[in-house]
């Protein structure tokens, strides 16, 4: 596992869009050849998408033979409704862009079947040939997409039904009302992710920073389903100071005495 330790969110979300042009480009996408990439929303990413746009802008990034998939989404809340992931997507990221829409999966929320769309879901990934690099988030419980302490660290996409934590976290963007918070949502199991080529995940702030050391120093644990990481060849956690307050300063001090390493992995982009 690597971590990337950064100053600042800002700086986690330009290095984060640094990454992501250079996978892109270096993959060389093409009609016969889409690359496939897994999306996270929440309040982390948007300095990540912001940037990613501002790449598009500038004519070093395109998104025509790119494929996403988002990782969840709420249930029942309608899809133009300024908090479900469909608008969280199209309003900071795709309608800046020059993706194609019929290449953008986000869950249905509101799907007469949940479970067929959670399948569906499943199955267009694998169609896809499968995720190259799956973005993610996690909650302050540690938990990636919207899988719940407890969840299986197997699990594919399913119905899940959220937790308190995640219910008083997200009620912020519900007026701080938590009764406006839908208590069930549509997400990617872990087992999803852990199957893309290469996983990011993106923590920022001193309240995800216990959820991080239960992520690098713990061992695998489904009550903190970020652990489950560990497991994966290719992962990639991007962090500012903040959010390493409760890892050992031995921790800290190795990963960041790879900075010199860890900047070569973007190094293409910033010399162009
Ligand atoms: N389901 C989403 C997660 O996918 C996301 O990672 C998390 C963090 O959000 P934020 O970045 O706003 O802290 O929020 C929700 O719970």
């Amino acid at each position: 596992m690597r971590l990337v330790i950064l100053d600042t969110s800002k700086s986690v979300g330009e290095w984060a869009a640094k990454y992501v042009m250079k996978r892109i480009n270096d993959f060389k996408p093409g009609p016969e050849r889409h690359f496939v990439l897994g999306l996270p929303t929440g309040s982390t990413p948007l300095g990540m998408y912001k940037q990613l746009i501002e790449f598009h802008k500038q004519g070093k990034l395109s998104f025509q033979y790119v494929k996403t998939f988002n990782m969840d989404e709420y249930v029942g809340l309608p899809r133009n409704h300024e908090e479900s992931y469909h608008y969280y997507m199209w309003n900071n990221f795709f309608k800046h862009i020059d993706i194609e829409p019929e290449n953008v999966h986000i869950l249905d929320g509101n799907a007469s079947n949940l479970v067929e769309e959670c399948n569906r879901f499943e199955r267009q990934i694998k169609e896809a040939g499968g995720v190259e690099l799956f973005i993610g988030g996690i909650g302050p419980d540690g938990h990636i997409a919207f899988n719940e302490p407890g969840s299986s660290l197997v699990s594919r996409t399913r119905v899940k039904t959220l937790a308190q934590d995640t219910l008083e976290a997200n009620a912020r963007f519900f007026n701080n009302d938590i009764q406006k918070v839908p208590k069930q949502a549509l997400t990617v199991g872990v087992g999803t992710v852990l199957d893309a080529q290469e996983v990011l995940i993106l923590i920022t702030g001193a309240q995800k920073s216990f959820a991080l050391y239960k992520a690098i120093e713990e061992g695998v644990n489904h009550m903190w389903t970020v652990s489950a990481f560990q497991q994966h060849a290719n992962t990639l956690m991007i962090c500012d100071e903040d959010a390493t307050l409760e890892l050992r300063v031995k921790t800290v001090k190795y990963f960041k005495s790879l900075m010199d390493v860890h900047s070569k992995l973007i190094e293409q982009q910033t010399a162009q």
